[in-house]
């Protein structure tokens, strides 16, 4: 990292999955005016491209080798972050659920998350990043000015993106859902390679039964506490 990537401020939103971090995260940067990292779209990505080529999901150097070599970019269309991987927008299929599965498979993959490092702190830009993930700020941006845990109880996740496919047209059952984001939980707070934790400098946040602009709140007056302390 340079000097001057140091003082770029970084904001970041770890938690399980459904807590509300991708939002939180949107609505965050659209009110500051920062770039935007969406962590989990990158093993996402490499677990498309390794489906796409049939690679065996178990099979670490192949999954390093896709990580490392990744053809992706993000671009904003229609006021929406698209993912583009080898020119193709796949925004939608790297929300699949078995993209997903397959998504927590490989992040799990020490030399897959080596792989993706670099390519996440260079999103790291004035003004500022708002980083959103598993391990922004336990690994990715320990130094970071504002850490925040987000979670929710299993049972709101699920509902919450019961809803959110619904809206979509997807029909699922909110008990397959309810046992996918059990068995992802696991997964990302067990592994060994950057779990799924808290940092001990994050502040923890629990949304269940609070509002998406009861959580923003929260978070915009700690980011005024603690980037106003910092910058002087
Ligand atoms: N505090 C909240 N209360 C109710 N619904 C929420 C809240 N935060 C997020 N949601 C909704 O829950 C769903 C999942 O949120 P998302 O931001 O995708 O979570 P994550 O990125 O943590 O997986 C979305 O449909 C979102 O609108
Ligand atoms: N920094 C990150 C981000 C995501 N991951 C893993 C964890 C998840 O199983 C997948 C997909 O992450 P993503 O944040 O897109 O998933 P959710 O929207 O929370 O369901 O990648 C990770 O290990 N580290």
């Amino acid at each position: 990292m340079t000097d001057k990537q140091s003082q770029v401020p970084v904001i970041t939103i770890d938690g399980p999955s459904g807590s509300g971090k991708g939002t939180i995260a949107k609505l965050l940067a659209e009110r500051l005016k920062y770039s935007l990292l969406d962590s989990g779209a990158l093993y996402r990505l490499t677990a498309l491209a390794a489906l796409n080529r049939d690679a065996d999901l178990s099979d670490e150097a192949t999954l390093t080798e896709i990580a490392a070599n990744l053809d992706i970019r993000f671009e904003l269309r229609d006021g929406e972050v698209a993912a583009l991987l080898e020119d193709r927008d796949v925004s939608r299929d790297i929300r699949m659920e078995r993209v997903s599965m397959a998504a927590s498979k490989v992040a799990a993959m020490p030399g897959v998350r080596a792989a993706l490092l670099q390519r996440q702190r260079d999103f790291r830009r004035v003004p500022g990043l708002v980083a959103d993930g598993r391990d922004m700020g336990t690994t990715v941006f320990p130094d970071a000015p504002v850490k925040v845990f987000l979670t929710a109880s299993a049972e709101e996740r699920a509902r919450r993106r019961f809803e959110q496919l619904r809206e979509k047209g997807v029909s699922v059952s909110l008990r397959d859902l309810l046992e996918d984001i059990r068995a992802r939980d696991a997964r990302d707070m067990n592994r060994a390679a950057s779990p799924l934790a808290p940092a001990e400098d994050a502040v923890e946040l629990d949304s269940t039964g609070v509002d998406i602009d009861g959580v923003l709140q929260t978070v915009l007056q700690l980011v005024r506490d603690r980037i106003r302390v910092r910058g002087g």
